[in-house]
């Protein structure tokens, strides 16, 4: 049978994690990633990768389904011995008590009690809290790993700008569009915007739990701790602020007075593919098009489920193809 030829445009997290998971589907499929930037040049590499659903509304049971396949992923590739994943354990607190759904695929869930309340709060408006284990996977060692894994099963990568999709049509017997915020262009989307995040990379090893709470975090990678974080909605500016910077410093240090003596490594800005729902589907009016973009703040963490998913939209149009 010919092998069907699949184009996936993209090489963050979203566009490689679907070219492997695809490969490993359809293995007599030819998949090439097309994309403008690679791994470190990626809003995917920006990314702290906390495993915990972000600034995505997205259905929560579909949350929940895409989570624990990317918890699945991590623990299998945590027990290749990878460096960058790790179970990590911490506070989210809150202003109002709001208990949400997707805490059910954490570990170790415990809601505050007032008296723990007391010795955890650090502001007048932390009034809810819960404790509980979760995982972070560092996006570029991993983009790095599936990379390799998707080469030696004979993928192709080509560098280059899609202007237009329908250049990919010749070629092509199925396109996946893996764009991210391109695709506000790419596809004409203009339920897609940016909402602006910007982070301080420290180190400060004696910090040994995550905090999270309404307007900062500090979450915990290797070797670093990723400090943010602001949400700015419809703001395209990627230069670093530095009044920013100081004001995410300063309120983490309130939230974890340790961090007073962390070390400053580096300061970074990108802007999340914001969406009221992740797109995953194929396009009804492109046909041969599959699209899996907008996840918001949630990328890392809902990756390998929407990447699974994707690939099985791509065999359903392989299949209809195969028919004609
Ligand atoms: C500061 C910050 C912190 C974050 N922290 C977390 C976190 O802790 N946990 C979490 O789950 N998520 C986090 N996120 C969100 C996460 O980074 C994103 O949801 C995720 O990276 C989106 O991945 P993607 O592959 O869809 O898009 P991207 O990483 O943006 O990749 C898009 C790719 O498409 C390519 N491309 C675009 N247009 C074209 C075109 N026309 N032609 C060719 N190529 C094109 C680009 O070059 C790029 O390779 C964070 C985001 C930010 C900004
Ligand atoms: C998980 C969050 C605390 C971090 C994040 O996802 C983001 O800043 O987009």
């Amino acid at each position: 049978m010919v092998s069907p030829k699949i184009a996936v445009i993209g090489a963050g997290i979203n566009g490689v994690s679907s070219a492997l998971a695809i490969q490993e589907k359809i293995p007599n499929a030819e998949v090439t990633i097309i994309s403008e930037k690679f791994s470190p040049n990626t809003t995917s590499d920006v990314a702290a990768g906390l495993i915990e659903p972000y600034l995505c509304d997205d259905d929560v049971n579909k949350i929940i389904r895409w989570t624990k396949a990317t918890i699945h992923r991590i623990q299998e590739y945590m027990a290749e011995g990878n460096d960058g994943a790790e179970e990590m354990s911490g506070y989210w607190i809150q202003s109002v008590k709001e208990v949400p759904k997707w805490l059910e695929v954490m570990k170790n869930v415990n809601v505050l009690s007032e008296q723990e309340m007391k010795q955890i709060a650090k502001r007048p408006e932390h009034k809810f809290g819960v404790f509980y284990s979760t995982w972070y996977l560092e996006p570029t060692p991993y983009i790095k790993w599936e990379t390799e894994k998707f080469l030696k099963n004979g993928g192709r990568i080509v560098q280059r700008k899609v202007e237009n999709i329908r250049e990919l049509d010749k070629d092509f017997d199925v396109i996946v569009n893996c764009s991210g915020l391109g695709s506000k262009k790419l596809v004409g989307d203009n339920g897609i915007y940016p909402t602006r995040g910007q982070i301080i990379k420290v180190s400060c090893p004696k910090v040994k739990h995550f905090f999270l709470d309404d307007q900062y975090y500090a979450l915990l990678n290797d070797s670093t701790i990723t400090l943010g974080g602001t949400k700015d909605q419809h703001q395209w500016d990627v230069t670093v602020n530095p009044k920013l910077a100081q004001k995410i410093f300063e309120g983490n240090c309130v939230n974890v007075p340790s961090l007073r003596s962390a070390r400053i490594l580096s300061h970074h800005v990108d802007l999340r593919p914001s969406r009221a729902t992740v797109r995953l589907e194929i396009d009804s009016k492109l046909g041969k098009l599959v699209h899996n973009y907008g996840h918001g703040g949630s990328g890392i963490t809902l990756h390998w489920g929407c990447a699974l998913e994707c690939a099985a939209l791509v065999e359903q149009l392989v299949a209809k193809r195969a028919k004609l």
